[in-house]
């Protein structure tokens, strides 16, 4: 292999900085006790079917945070290609609501009839804040990559090898934890990046609260359905 030169070596990223500062955390969101118990197969299903259904909610109002992130990135964005990131990323959500649609009523849930519950309520009241013009591009983009990268990791997780999780949930894991999913998740945190190389100080430590701010919801998001038993 080839010696790289002196001062080549490459450097670390804010959120790869990030990621290990705050390695306890991210786990703590993306290997929940729910998620753990899909992969080795002792999931009560009432625990699961509590979760769609609040899911169901939370991506009706993801919808509109999605778009309000695509509105920042055509009045702030230095680089055309984050509108079409994003704009896919919004396409993809109808595709999300209908499988949603389709999968409460194989498991008998009215989706009309259900109530978001407290930790619903809050993690939705963070995504309307961060629709506020006041909130920067940078800040934004950092919550839309890690709420997608929390998924992405802890469905991954459900299939990967010596996983248990049952027939039924397969195709759950297999939305957020496929290798498409993962791509995705991947060219959000790219475009984050580059915008938290040119953030000021100020900018970098709310992105990173954020960041922080997103795993707790998360965590409080499966413990929500956990306490459903
Ligand atoms: C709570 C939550 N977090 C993330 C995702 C992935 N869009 C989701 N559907 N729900």
């Amino acid at each position: 292999m080839e010696e790289k030169a002196k001062g080549e070596e490459k450097k670390v990223g804010v959120i790869e900085t990030w990621l290990r500062k705050h390695r306890l955390l991210f786990n703590g969101a993306t290997r929940h006790p729910l998620i753990l118990s899909i992969r080795d197969g002792s999931i009560n299903i009432a625990s699961f079917k509590s979760w769609l259904a609040q899911d169901y909610l939370f991506v009706r109002a993801f919808v509109p945070f999605v778009a309000s992130v695509l509105i920042k990135a055509w009045k702030e964005s230095d680089e055309s290609g984050d509108m079409e990131v994003i704009l896919g990323g919004v396409a993809s959500l109808e595709d999300e609501i209908s499988w949603f649609k389709r999968e409460a009523s194989k498991w008998g849930i009215s989706l009309s009839e259900v109530v978001p519950q407290q930790a619903n309520k809050k993690y939705c009241g963070l995504l309307e804040s961060l629709m506020s013009p006041d909130v920067e591009y940078s800040v934004a983009i950092t919550a839309f990559w890690a709420i997608e990268a929390v998924y992405q990791e802890s469905f991954a997780h459900c299939i990967g090898e010596g996983s248990k999780t049952p027939e039924e949930l397969k195709g759950t894991c297999e939305r957020w934890g496929n290798e498409a999913f993962a791509k995705y998740c991947l060219s959000l945190q790219n475009i984050a990046e580059r915008r938290l190389q040119k953030a000021s100080d100020e900018e970098l430590k709310k992105a990173e609260a954020m960041f922080l701010n997103v795993l707790e919801y998360e965590v409080d998001f499966w413990n929500m359905s956990r306490g459903n038993v």
